[in-house]
């Protein structure tokens, strides 16, 4: 029986750096992962590509498919929708990868309530101006956006108490550092290897 992987959930205020921590996992070869693409009623910034980034879809499609159940969890967030389809993240735990979600508070909150075997974490910031200065270098959203989405991030650092680990991404070096060690400790974890264990004694 092949072991289920790790469903690893990485959340946090918009602009913290899911994408440029996840990135740099990915570049520098940390550790193996398979990510969940998201869908997403945004329209693509430049560069972004369908089927990798986001899938990219109308609020129709969105519509069609939540009611078909096909979404684990999803969200409005600011002024768009975003989704994380069922079906890939299913497979690929059963195939024994570990698969990584980046989504928001409330998304993860839901998937905390559907998989509680998830490893939750959440990535902080050093401070909130810091947040801000981010998003404006960035310079993919309008200083209104910007400001919507600093308003979301002081409700959403509230409810870090429901998350396993809190990351603080002052630099992406440590950030990357600290999700590694979370993951090499997950997978021996006793809760995780427990069962393989009673098959052991089971089968002696
Ligand atoms: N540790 C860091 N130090 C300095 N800049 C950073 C750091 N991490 C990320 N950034 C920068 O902050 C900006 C936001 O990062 P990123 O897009 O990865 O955030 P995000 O959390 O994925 O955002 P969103 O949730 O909106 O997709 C980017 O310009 C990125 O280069
Ligand atoms: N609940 C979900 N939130 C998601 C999903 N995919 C991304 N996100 C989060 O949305 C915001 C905005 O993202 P952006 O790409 O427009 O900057 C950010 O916090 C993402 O983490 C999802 O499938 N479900």
């Amino acid at each position: 029986m092949t072991e289920k992987g790790l469903l690893l959930v990485l959340s946090g205020p918009s602009g913290v750096g899911k994408g440029t921590v996840k990135s740099a996992i990915v570049e520098n070869k940390v550790f193996p992962f398979e990510y969940s693409v998201s869908m997403t009623t945004r329209k693509p910034r430049p560069g972004e590509v369908d089927g990798q980034d986001y899938y990219f879809v109308s609020e129709e499609k969105f519509g069609e498919a939540i009611k078909q159940g096909e979404l684990l969890e999803y969200n409005k967030y600011v002024n768009n929708y975003y989704g994380t389809p069922f079906a890939p993240v299913k497979k690929m735990l059963d195939e024994g990868k570990d698969v990584l979600l980046e989504i928001d508070v409330n998304g993860a909150k839901t998937v905390r309530e559907k998989m509680p075997d998830g490893v939750f974490i959440f990535l902080t910031p050093p401070d909130l101006h810091t947040l801000h200065l981010r998003l404006e270098n960035r310079g993919t959203e309008s200083e209104d956006v910007i400001l919507g989405r600093i308003n979301q991030a002081r409700q959403e650092i509230l409810v870090m108490q429901d998350y396993d680990y809190a990351v603080v991404n002052d630099t992406v070096a440590n950030a990357v550092d600290h999700i590694k060690a979370i993951v090499d400790a997950e997978h021996v974890s006793v809760k995780r290897v427990i069962d393989t264990y009673r098959k052991m004694v089971r089968e002696d």
